[in-house]
């Protein structure tokens, strides 16, 4: 088969989803196409390890419905080659797309542990993922779950809530090293504990195999641990491949510039696969959060259909863990110079990370409200210090 389409866009996430629309709010006349290879039209992908497990939603409320974009989606497919000369794509199951503007919108595959323990071990990022852990983990079923970052706390988290018995492993030394400082560190582990996780820091699992309805995971400390269903996330690399075939430039994902651009003219690329400058920040980025997917994906869509703007969007990112929340502005990095303001430790208050008295990033723990704020603090030159910090960011609840 081959088809044409004004605008094609590579992959069906949410990045494909928000590009798609806003393509159609400016072209309303646009013939757009998504090239997807996941079975399943755009869904929104938070809800995946935390509020499809809380019962606030079920996997029906979390479709995006593109097809209300008037979008047509190929899923199940997956493109394998682009000549960018002719303008012409090519999925694995021989069908040809010709395209006049191409938005690559491909995400991120999870990194993988290095041995097959079968189905009971999921690595965990899409839809299916989920509903292959939900046959698992059932109420009394013993889970690993193998890292300690989002995927890793917020899951632990959520499959805790859900009545499961949950053993976390990861290599560091504590949920959410190198983003919290380490008060808050040591603290959520203690909270995890007192949830009933077990949570084994410092421990590696070397090997692992399935056995009878279950796997059996060999971990650095010589231990043997006998689970019912393992879940991991240890991080994920940008699905980049498709361009650097194309002989795109590609530097730690698509190197696009300040309207998404990628080094050839007619293609865009938005979401976890971009690597792009954000001025305020003053350096570049590949952010692998829900609102850039979005943001980066609609921002791309406008400018390939003619709207000339530059995009300037801070990170921002969010994350529920038990009853404890948070949102997040700019970069979460504890190697930065932190600054915590609590109103009470560890329960509520504000984190800044600073890089030469300017500030990098805003943690507001369980403080809402405060993102336009944050923002704005970000935008300033500073200099900034502990002093001219603390108390800054109302502490509201
Ligand atoms: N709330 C949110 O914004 C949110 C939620 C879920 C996922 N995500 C995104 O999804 C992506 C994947 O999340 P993630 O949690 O996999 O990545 P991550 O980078 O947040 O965390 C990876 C974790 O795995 C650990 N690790 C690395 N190698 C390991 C190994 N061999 N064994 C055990 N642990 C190992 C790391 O120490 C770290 O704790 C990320 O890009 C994240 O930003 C975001």
């Amino acid at each position: 088969m081959e088809c044409s389409h004004d605008y094609l866009i590579v992959g069906g996430g949410m990045a494909a989803d928000a590009a798609a629309k806003s393509i159609r709010e400016i072209d309303a006349a646009a013939d757009v196409g998504i090239v997807g290879d996941e079975a399943a039209p755009p869904y929104q992908r938070p809800p995946l390890s935390k509020a499809l497990w809380k019962g606030d939603k079920s996997p029906g409320d979390i479709d995006l419905d593109t097809a209300a974009s008037g979008a047509v989606v190929h899923g199940g497919r997956r493109i394998v080659a682009l000549d960018r000369a002719a303008h012409l794509a090519r999925d694995d199951h021989g069908n040809s797309y010709r395209y006049c503007r191409l938005l690559l919108a491909t995400g991120a595959t999870p990194r993988r542990l290095p041995f097959d323990a079968g189905e009971r071990m999921i690595h965990f990022r899409t839809l299916d993922d989920y509903r292959a852990l939900r046959r698992f983990a059932v109420k009394g079923a013993h889970v690993a779950v193998v890292g300690g970052g989002f995927i890793g706390s917020e899951l632990a988290a959520s499959l805790a809530g859900a009545g499961c018995k949950v053993t976390m492993l990861f290599p560091g030394p504590s949920i959410g090293a190198g983003r919290y400082p380490d008060a808050l560190c040591h603290f959520l582990d203690d909270y995890y504990r007192e949830h009933g996780v077990t949570v084994s820091a410092g421990v590696n699992v070397v090997d692992g195999k399935a056995v009878g309805e279950g796997v059996e995971l060999a971990l650095s400390d010589g231990e043997t641990l006998r689970v019912d269903a393992v879940a991991v996330g240890i991080g994920v690399t940008p699905n980049a491949e498709l361009a650097e075939q194309a002989g795109l430039k590609v530097d730690n994902g698509v190197v696009v510039d300040d309207r998404l651009r990628s080094s050839d003219a007619d293609i865009w690329a938005a979401g976890d696969i971009a690597n792009f400058r954000n001025p305020a920040l003053d350096r570049r980025l590949r952010v692998e959060h829900e609102d850039a997917a979005v943001g980066m994906g609609k921002h791309a869509g406008r400018v390939m259909a003619g709207i000339d703007e530059p995009y300037d969007t801070l990170p921002f990112f969010y994350s529920d863990l038990f009853d404890l929340g948070y949102e997040a502005v700019g970069l979460l990095d504890s190697h930065l110079d932190v600054v915590e303001d609590w109103r009470e430790p560890c329960r509520e208050g504000v984190v800044y990370y600073l890089d030469g008295g300017r500030v990098r990033g805003v943690l507001l723990w369980n403080t809402w409200d405060q993102v336009d704020a944050a923002r704005e603090l970000i935008a300033q030159a500073g200099p900034f210090d502990a002093s001219s910090l603390r108390g800054r960011l109302p502490h509201s609840t």
